[in-house]
């Protein structure tokens, strides 16, 4: 069958688990022979459609359960689906959950070579491959020691390092990075963009928000074993954030309310700027933003801001309820959605104050602009907490962009004002 550049097909991919209230449940089912059920059915997954194509880096979010590990697992082809297609087309290297895919009691040496057979490739193949393997994996004598003494963070080195290397044409991967050292996560995620330029597809499974938009192409929003949404990572992952928190509303504009401080209708800040189409406005609006503007050192409203100088970025925030303590936030994100810088007032250890229903608060963040030249998204956000739980009152996300000015044009996000000293080392002679 041609793929027609497609790398995963999947239609109408359903998953039920058969759950078992009581273990000897299991055994009476087994002896009845489908003549009674003693079992409830558990749909983890329904009616699942989507095409992922050749070269994609796919990432699939979801809260704990949604059906993530579930939907790898039958991509990966160690699971059946109860219904539905699904079609791979290439290579498959899945990297699941800790624990799969070694046998414990062999070594890591032997628990290459037994992958790859597994994989379907040849002792002489992996002969060909072990080295750079070892090398990548960089677990040093443990490689001839028993998997089972292996920490966690060894295993994912392992199991990593011979997934990448056994030339697959779809890299499965479920949150297993999480687990390495800091430094092996980057050493991957460069190999991810290897894989990337050589054409290969990675599907990727992680909580961790901004790897998912700053490596994929496309993002999977899986909600309570529904496919919710599929598109761009940015857009997914604050759909997700928004689901995070039970709060579906997108409006496409904010809306202004009136303000109590009549000074200031029909002469907001915020009319200064022009506004992210794809911003998103959501919350309980038990307060609301009501205006926001970003100022200079001479306090003129701006959307430029110069490398090193001070900014303030003010905005006022109505209270439709007494609210206590109150939490008040700014991000900056780059064009790609990763967060690049914020912080908010929890953070900062700063008393906030009670507010009755009709208060208004103008709330000052300032600081000296530290982010290298380029374009940022301002985000904002009025949150607090009821009990334990995290409420969101309002947030404008990505709501404006800021244009940061640099003549200096150094390396990476932010500008860590080096200072370089040479010292010269004179000549000795004798
Ligand atoms: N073998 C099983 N038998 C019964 N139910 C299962 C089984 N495996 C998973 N489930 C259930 O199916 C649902 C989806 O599980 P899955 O592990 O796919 O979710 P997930 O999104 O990967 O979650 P997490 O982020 O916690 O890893 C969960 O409610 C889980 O309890």
């Amino acid at each position: 069958m041609s793929s027609n550049g497609i790398a995963i097909k999947v239609e109408n991919l359903s998953k039920q688990y058969q759950i078992y209230d009581n273990p000897i449940d299991r055994l009476k089912q087994t002896i009845s022979r489908g003549r009674r059920k003693y079992y409830r059915e558990f749909e983890a997954l329904k009616d699942i459609n989507f095409d992922i194509l050749k070269g994609e880096t796919i990432g699939i979010i979801g809260r704990n359960g949604s059906g993530k590990s579930t939907l790898l697992q039958i991509i990966a082809g160690t699971l059946m689906p109860t219904s539905g297609e699904i079609n791979v087309y290439g290579r498959v290297a899945a990297l699941l959950e800790l624990g799969s895919g070694f046998n414990p009691e062999f070594t890591g040496r032997e628990n290459v070579y037994l992958n790859g057979s597994i994989l379907g490739l040849s002792k002489t193949e992996m002969d060909k491959r072990f080295d750079e393997i070892a090398r990548f994996a960089d677990i040093g004598s443990f490689m001839d020691q028993p998997v089972k003494t292996y920490s966690s963070g060894m295993y994912v080195r392992l199991a990593f390092a011979v997934s990448i290397n056994v030339d697959a044409d779809i890299l499965i991967i479920d949150e297993a990075l999480a687990v390495g050292d800091v430094f092996f996560q980057a050493k991957c995620y460069k190999k991810f963009e290897e894989y990337k330029q050589q054409g290969k597809t990675i599907l990727l499974v992680s909580h961790d928000l901004s790897s998912i938009i700053k490596y994929c192409d496309r993002a999977i929003l899986l909600h309570e074993g529904r496919l919710n949404e599929i598109g761009r990572p940015r857009e997914v992952v604050d759909n997700y954030k928004k689901l995070l928190v039970n709060l579906h509303e997108h409006t496409d504009a904010i809306e202004v309310s009136d303000t109590s401080s009549e000074e200031h209708i029909g002469n907001r800040w915020n009319t200064f700027y022009q506004w992210n189409p794809e911003h998103l406005d959501y919350g309980s609006k038990l307060a609301t933003i009501t205006d926001f503007g970003v100022f200079d050192e001479s306090n003129e409203l701006t959307s430029n801001v110069e490398r090193n100088h001070f900014c303030s970025i003010k905005f006022k925030v109505k209270f439709n309820e007494a609210i206590s303590s109150p939490i008040f936030a700014i991000t900056f994100k780059d064009l790609k959605g990763t967060e690049i810088a914020g912080t908010n007032t929890l953070i900062e250890d700063i008393y906030t104050g009670d507010y009755e229903i009709g208060n208004e608060v103008e709330v000052i963040f300032t600081q000296k602009m530290n982010l290298q030249g380029g374009n940022y998204l301002l985000s904002l956000g009025c949150t607090g907490f009821s009990g334990e739980e995290l409420v969101v009152y309002h947030r404008l996300y990505d709501i404006i962009n800021i244009q940061v000015f640099s003549s200096k044009l150094s390396v990476g996000y932010v500008d860590l004002e080096t200072k370089i000293n040479i010292l010269s080392k004179q000549k000795v002679t004798v």
